[in-house]
């Protein structure tokens, strides 16, 4: 092929990887994939001297075609140039100040305060225009709506979702919604036209620079960041670095990437000094004031032993390779998600293949090629669940195996699954190949079939894999699973939307009590802080279906709810209904202060309505839509110490 038609081609698929990515919070590509194609680009550029229209070395990020409103940026909102050579880092700082921080992976937002108030939020787009999205930021975790600052206020950041959240998040969407990574869940997220949405996602925002504000008096991005972090809003943590302790420093941060809950693609590294920074200028992509470090992929070649295919609740089917067990980044790991049937037959697969393996972002394992393209793996026509004949559909350009059985036999067990795991029933030595036999044999149909497996005992015992101990342990792990708590029951029944932590502001909400549950309207679970629409939605509608509550019933006649004591303090804001809002002055943040009053008996809504009894607020003054709903309601307005004093006088 000639160079020249190399580059068409490469820059058509790096541009369709961009849409992808950017516009539709899909991978076509792995991320591995795309910088290797991206660098055989610049090659190219370089040696024919030619850049071809289009051509993503030019141009940042993505055009935007959502409906979102778009706004242009002050200044354009640049990409980073990067390296994965410990030495060129060094050579970059030179005898430079600098600071060292995570890239953190997720959404770059710039966000603008007027006279301390929070007005707009912007997403980067493709450098020069981005979406709108104030109110998606306004119900994020941990910015301020308010900060003690006149004038204008101008701060880029990032928008991450923690891992934790991310697992969370995507155990509760239907399995074509899920999201394969936390920076495609966040960039879902925090472009969502409804904010309830967003608000149920738990966004949070680093801060990285101030682009303006009294802050700027300082020259060192160092104080800049502080002062940003005295001011109320995270800061992405950093290590102020220069040549002698970069090198130790990028070794703490490379330790400390496994444990960190936030997802980051490496690290940046960005002059101390603005003016110095200024003083550099740009290139037509690139800031000249930074760099961005990425860790130098762990690959190991191993073999691949053959594709397992796993049927999920929703009918898709999805292969995961399994290879000879490699270490990689301090882990041992043997098997990899292939995503979907396209991914799998661009690397032509066949058993004992030789392929390379590593975790994207230190974390995730993945197969990054395969050398020896065998191509002698079979798609399955048979779902492995029901043995029904598969189809191969596309969702977008891409192409995934289904199950169109609708009775398949999948999503029973899926269900069942989750009924015994451990933080629902936890019913201790029902696997899920158990699970898929008693469902085979017919002894498990509805979830209340469990606590009537005793009645089988015989066909039981003579399982294969099973015997009298296996029987005996399993009966014991269900007699001892009946007393449940109401968290873990709601949790159990695998309502759309509901996690586990969710189950547990419903039932503390709800004084343990599943009837108060069972009656409750949109509005009041909607109001539930924390909840939204959805949610809300999802549980009327849940406990509203008659084979629903049949379902319900029948588990009922077996268990027995545990009766919670929330703790020994005592009950003292019991019937009481706080909304809080605006900044606090003596509680970390407004968890904690919701923590407490929980602890104490009392509610925490998220908005002022006829039954709220208290709206907390430091500033009693406000003129807020919450301070405007409590005065027309007649709600008492308090101050964090009107309420100190609340909690001790009654
Ligand atoms: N898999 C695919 O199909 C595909 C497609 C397109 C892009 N990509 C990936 O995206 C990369 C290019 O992405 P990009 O241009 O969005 O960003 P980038 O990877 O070049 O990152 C630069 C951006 O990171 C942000 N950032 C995060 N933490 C920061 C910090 N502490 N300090 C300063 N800035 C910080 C800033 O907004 C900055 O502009 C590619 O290298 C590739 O890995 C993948
Ligand atoms: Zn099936």
């Amino acid at each position: 092929m000639s160079e020249i038609k190399r580059m068409k081609e490469l820059v058509a698929l790096l541009s369709q990887a961009s849409k992808a990515y950017y516009q539709e919070n899909r991978e076509i590509m792995s991320n591995l994939e795309y910088d290797q194609l991206y660098d055989e680009l610049i090659a190219l550029e370089e040696k024919k001297g030619l850049v071809l229209t289009g051509s993503p070395t030019r141009q940042v990020g993505y055009e935007i075609v959502g409906a979102l409103p778009k706004e242009a940026h002050n200044s354009r909102m640049l990409s980073l140039d990067k390296t994965k050579s410990r030495e060129d880092l060094l050579a970059w700082l030179g005898e430079h100040k600098g600071l060292l921080s995570w890239k953190l992976d997720g959404l770059t937002l710039v966000l603008t305060y007027e006279d301390g108030v929070l007005i707009k939020g912007i997403t980067r787009g493709n450098g020069i225009i981005g979406e709108v999205i104030t109110n998606n930021v306004r119900v994020f975790d941990n910015v301020p709506l308010k900060i003690n600052q006149k004038g204008t206020l101008v701060v880029r950041g990032e928008a991450v979702i923690k891992y934790s959240d991310f697992e969370n998040i995507n155990a509760l969407l239907d399995e074509e919604e899920q999201y394969k990574n936390p920076r495609n869940l966040c960039s879902g997220t925090v472009r969502q036209l409804n904010n309830a949405i967003t608000a149920s996602r738990h966004v949070n925002f680093f801060a990285f620079q101030l682009v303006s504000g009294e802050g700027l008096k300082w020259d060192s991005k160092s104080e800049q960041l502080n002062w940003l972090g005295d001011l109320g809003f995270d800061v992405v943590p950093f290590k102020k670095v220069d040549h002698h302790n970069l090198l130790a420093e990028l070794d703490v941060f490379e330790k400390e990437i496994m444990d960190n809950d936030f997802a980051s693609d490496g690290l940046v590294l960005t002059f101390d000094s603005r003016a110095y920074s200024e003083s550099l200028g740009v290139t037509s992509k690139f800031p000249r004031h930074s760099i961005a470090f990425k860790w130098q992929d762990e690959i190991k070649e191993t073999h691949l032993k053959g594709v397992e295919w796993r049927a999920s609740r929703t009918g898709l089917i999805n292969p995961i390779a399994l290879f000879d067990p490699v270490e990689l980044e301090g882990t041992t790991v043997s098997r990899a998600s292939l995503h979907n049937v396209s991914i799998l037959k661009q690397l032509e697969l066949g058993e004992g293949d030789i392929i390379k393996v590593y975790k994207a972002n230190m974390i995730i394992p993945q197969v990054a090629g395969n050398l020896t393209r065998s191509n002698t793996l079979e798609i399955p026509k048979e779902c492995p669940i029901c043995k029904q004949t598969t189809e191969i559909k596309k969702v977008y350009d891409v192409e995934v195996l289904y199950c169109n059985n609708m009775a398949c036999g999948a999503k029973k067990i899926k269900a069942f699954a989750h009924f015994v795991s451990r933080d629902a029933m936890n019913i201790d030595g029902m696997s899920e190949a158990s699970i898929e036999k008693l469902v085979e044999m017919g002894l498990i149909n509805t979830l209340s079939d469990i606590f009537e497996l005793d009645q089988h005992k015989d066909l039981i015992v003579n399982m294969e894999g099973f015997g009298e101990k296996s029987y005996e342990n399993l009966m014991a792990a269900i007699q001892t699973s009946k007393k449940v708590k109401l968290e873990n029951l709601i949790y159990a029944l695998g309502i759309p939307n509901v996690g586990l932590n969710n189950a547990r502001l419903l039932s503390r909400y709800f004084d343990h009590n599943i009837d108060k549950i069972k009656d409750a309207d949109v509005e009041t679970l909607a109001n539930i802080e924390g909840f939204g629409e959805i949610i809300a939605k999802s549980l009327y509608d849940y406990f509203h279906s008659p084979s629903n509550i049949s379902v319900i019933n029948a588990l009922l006649n077996h268990i027995e709810i545990e009766e919670v004591e929330d703790n020994n303090k005592e009950q003292i804001l019991k019937d009481k209904i706080f909304v809080i809002t605006g900044n606090l002055e003596t509680y970390v943040n407004r968890s904690a202060l919701k923590d407490e009053i929980e602890a104490l008996g009392g509610k925490v809504t998220g908005s002022v309505t006829g039954k709220t009894t208290y709206l907390i607020n430091n500033d009693v003054t406000s003129t807020s839509g919450k301070n405007k709903k409590a005065k027309e309601l007649g709600v008492s307005i308090i101050n964090e110490m009107d309420y100190k004093k609340l909690i001790k006088e009654i």
